[in-house]
């Protein structure tokens, strides 16, 4: 089974809302909502990627000490085995904006059930509920 190493990230806003973006047309999973990121490229650090994805995909700049590790997927696809770090992060410089198209989200953490993601991702909601209202368990 052929390993895919990808790094995404969990912006979240100072209201507590996460950045979800659309997958656009023409790309696998097409139309899903997913967290910002991408695949490695040769040689290069999982940290490193993330802050070029975040660049290319959204136009933020972000620092290394910016990005804190909360949990991962791990999911077989048909044809792939997906490895996936999910980062946070709440402090960046630029403005947020979709640059490749693809429709942008804020989602308030009991909301992002309401979006239609991949299915690795499933996985990872509980965790940033838990992590932004620390009162309701949701991991429970
Ligand atoms: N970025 C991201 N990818 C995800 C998520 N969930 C999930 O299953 N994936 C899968 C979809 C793809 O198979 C893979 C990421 O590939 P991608 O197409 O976004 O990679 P990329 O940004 O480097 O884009 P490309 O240059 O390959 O077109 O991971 C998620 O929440 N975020
Ligand atoms: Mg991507």
């Amino acid at each position: 089974m052929k390993m895919v190493l990808v790094v995404a990230c969990a912006l979240i806003d100072a209201d507590g809302r996460i950045l979800l973006a659309q997958r656009p047309e023409g790309k696998a999973l097409a139309g899903l909502w997913e967290f910002p990121g991408g695949k490695l490229e040769t040689g290069e650090r999982p940290e490193d990627a993330l802050i070029r994805e975040l660049k290319e995909e959204l136009g933020i700049t972000v620092k290394h000490a910016c990005l804190a590790p909360l949990t991962f997927a791990s999911h077989a696809y048909d044809d792939f085995h997906l490895l996936m770090p999910l980062y946070v992060c709440r402090r960046w410089e630029g403005d947020v904006t979709g640059r490749e198209g693809q429709a942008l989200a804020w989602v308030r953490p009991q909301k992002l059930r309401d979006y239609p993601m991949p299915p690795a991702d499933a996985p990872l909601i509980p965790h940033l509920q838990d992590l932004l209202s620390p009162l309701s368990s949701s991991l429970l």
